[in-house]
């Protein structure tokens, strides 16, 4: 069994709670209130600015030149991912763009860069995998249901393409790759991340559908 499967399997629990979170079957449905999908945009441009700085120190700490070119080629894309989704969506939706980070998107971000930061380069990727795996399932699920919502059905073609799933793949590559020289220790490390990180994914969702703000 590849390592990609171990990963996939230890968290498909949290992945079952985010295909039924209100907010996605929402987004299907259609009944998604646009004032949480505006606010899950914003705080996604604040995701996507932290993720990107994750993938570049992945890209410093890479062991081979092709790891370094290809999660520099990640981070690139998502910012360009950001501007996309900022373009596509901004005009019809009133969106509070000056709305700081709120507290799940912060700690999100941030323990994704603390973790690539700190941490091995194993445990980084193990880190950032659900981000890269979560959304090329849930995109490919919404896919075959689309939405009545013109708005939201735009989003799910952006998730749910082939071009994202091919991004996905190489990052598993990666992962299945350097996984067969990993000590057991360093595998569970890697295993407690990806599980930690794909909660954060179905926290991120209910923060937006919660609209979510500091308390004080
Ligand atoms: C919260 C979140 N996770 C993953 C992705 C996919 O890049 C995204 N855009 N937002």
């Amino acid at each position: 069994m590849a390592f990609s499967d171990e990963l996939w399997d230890s968290a498909a629990d949290v992945y079952t709670a985010i295909r039924a979170h209100p907010f996605l079957t929402g987004l299907t449905d259609g009944t998604l209130p646009h004032a949480a999908f505006g606010q899950f945009v914003v705080q996604d441009s604040h995701y996507l600015r932290g993720y990107a700085r994750a993938l570049a120190v992945l890209a410093a700490r890479a062991p081979t030149e092709d790891d370094t070119t290809l999660f520099a080629q990640h981070a690139a894309g998502a910012i360009a991912a950001e501007q996309d989704m900022h373009a596509a969506l901004s005009d019809a939706l009133a969106l509070d763009t000056d709305a700081p980070a709120t507290p799940t998107t912060l700690a999100y971000t941030s323990y994704l860069l603390a973790t690539c930061h700190g941490a091995s380069f194993a445990e980084g990727l193990g880190a950032v995998l659900p981000c890269y795996w979560i959304y090329a399932r849930v995109g490919e699920a919404l896919l075959g249901e689309s939405s009545p919502d013109p708005l939201y059905a735009r989003w799910i073609a952006m998730y749910g393409g082939d071009e994202f799933q091919a991004v996905v793949d190489a990052a598993l590559g990666v992962m299945d790759r350097i996984a067969v020289d990993l000590a057991p220790a360093e595998r569970s490390r890697v295993l407690e991340h990806y599980r930690t990180t794909s909660r954060y994914e179905w926290m991120f969702w209910d923060a937006a559908w919660r609209r979510e703000n500091w308390p004080v």
